[in-house]
């Protein structure tokens, strides 16, 4: 397929269009395929490695932590940059920052519902800049830092589909792709470039690279899904509920379009540790009496965690669309996304205490004023805290989301069918994780997960 063909505009398809912001000067990383400066990079790679080759980033911008696989900032290539909630992008190879470019561009401006939906399951866009690292002038985009909210960011990145270059590679890069994460890709669809998870027991922070991730097979695929879910600590069916959530909406978008063929892309699955504790704790604790001193029919939170009620509960993603809530309805071809669900609290709240059938210690008779200024404070109190925590049930309620990630292999489509490559990749997933809240539903089969993450029988 001719470059012309595959770059050509058709009307009311994607528009690949090329960047009009020319980038001053390049920063060719090792891995690009036109660089052939091995020693300049084995010199700069030691130097790096032996601590000289400190990264000189503008102000108030830092390398970005929370990276888990891609090209990495390590002297020789350009890594991912953070500054105020927003991630930069390096743009190292030409045609990819084109494509990447012209893709959040399109989906920026597009009317198409299709490509209007799509905005919802990718890091909103703030454009392209132009930064002076190491010296050297090199342009970004500029994303919206999808862990920005988290606290203990754990992120996994899954690249989608079982053929991960697109159709202007060489034959080198064909069979270079082909070798690489061979087995997952050839019997899931997917692979697994890397991942990071804030241990629940300690707090530390674990990361697994492209090694390991190209030694997984169908088999020990699992175990990675549950190290990374941090099931050694327990099962939270809340995440999995989530994350499930974010993927059927990614899994119904990739049904219905027919424009775009996206090769090498990656979907983003990440959740906030500190979270999962919380909800791993108050799982341990369910329906625990008030302790005695406090008022009797005290207005009181109860955390509903059990995810054995009906599935209609769906957990509305912030970002997410009210029209493809999950409708509740599970068949074997997946959930049924439908009508806008009404707004779904986690928390549940009881009614407000009656004060008119007041506790006894309401009825304290030795000062009038007294007892009344201190139940009102108590009163204040409680109250407070209330609306506390409905604020934090109202701005923090989504913990674990997906993202669709890397657009730098995104071609418009040449014919009405769907994208299979990255479709059947997705549905995979979604297997794999509809089977772990199956296999951990405590009414279907009593199966728990143990210790190293496999199932066993209670
Ligand atoms: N918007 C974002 N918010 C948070 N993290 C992000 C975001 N975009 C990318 N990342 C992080 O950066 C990593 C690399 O991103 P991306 O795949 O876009 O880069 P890349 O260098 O093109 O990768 P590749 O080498 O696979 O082509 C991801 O695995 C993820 O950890
Ligand atoms: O997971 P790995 O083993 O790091 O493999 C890399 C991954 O496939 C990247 O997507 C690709 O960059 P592009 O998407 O830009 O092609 C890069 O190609 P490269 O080596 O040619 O940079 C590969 O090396």
């Amino acid at each position: 397929m001719g470059k012309s063909k595959v770059d050509s505009m058709r009307p009311g398809r994607l528009q690949l269009r090329s960047d009009n912001r020319k980038v001053k000067d390049f920063y060719i990383g090792a891995s690009d395929n036109n660089n052939n400066n091995n020693n300049e990079n084995d010199v700069k790679l030691r130097r790096h490695l032996d601590g000289e080759y400190p990264t000189l980033l503008p102000p108030n911008m830092e390398l970005f932590n929370n990276q888990v696989a891609g090209h990495m900032q390590d002297g020789i290539n350009l890594g991912m940059i953070k500054g105020k909630n927003r991630v930069y992008k390096p743009i190292t190879k030409e045609s990819c920052g084109r494509r990447e470019i012209g893709f959040y561009e399109d989906i920026t401006n597009s009317k198409d519902p299709i490509l209007q939906e799509l905005k919802q399951y990718v890091p909103k866009y703030y454009g392209t800049e132009v930064l002076t690292v190491d010296g050297k002038d090199v342009n970004y985009i500029v994303l919206d830092d999808v862990t920005r909210d988290f606290k203990e960011p754990c992120v996994m990145d899954i690249k989608i589909g079982r053929r991960t270059y697109d159709p202007l590679a060489s034959y080198e890069k064909i069979i270079k792709e082909d070798q690489k994460y061979h087995e997952t890709k050839r019997d899931l669809g997917f692979c697994i470039p890397g991942f990071q998870v804030f241990r629940i027991a300690n707090g530390r922070i674990s990361k697994y690279g492209k090694d390991y991730g190209k030694k997984l097979n169908k088999d020990t695929v699992e175990d990675a899904f549950k190290i990374f879910l941090n099931a050694n600590s327990g099962v939270s069916r809340t995440l999995i509920m989530q994350l499930l959530t974010s993927l059927w909406r990614i899994q119904n978008w990739a049904r219905k379009q027919r424009q775009l063929r996206i090769y090498s892309s990656s979907l983003l699955l990440v959740y906030d540790a500190r979270r999962l504790r919380q909800n791993l704790n108050n799982q341990q604790q369910p329906n625990q009496p008030p302790p005695t001193n406090e008022l009797p029919q005290q207005p009181t939170l109860k955390r509903v965690n059990s995810l054995n009620r009906p599935l209609s509960v769906a957990f509305p993603d912030k970002s997410g669309p009210s029209r493809n809530t999950f409708s509740g309805l599970l068949t074997k071809d997946g959930p049924i996304l439908g009508a806008p669900a009404s707004p779904t609290r986690i928390k549940q709240f009881s009614p407000l205490p009656d004060r008119k059938t007041a506790p006894p210690s309401l009825k304290r008779m030795h000062s009038f004023q007294n007892n009344y200024d201190k139940d009102l404070q108590c009163m204040k109190t409680d109250y407070v805290d209330i609306l506390d925590q409905l604020v934090n049930t109202r701005t923090n309620q989504t913990w674990a989301t997906v993202k669709m990630i890397d657009f730098a292999h995104v071609f418009p489509a040449e014919n009405c069918e769907p994208d299979r490559n990255f479709l059947e990749g997705v549905e995979n997933l979604v297997k794999i994780f509809e089977a772990f809240l199956i296999e951990t539903d405590p009414n279907l089969n009593g199966i728990s997960w143990n210790v190293n993450g496999s199932s066993g029988m209670r």
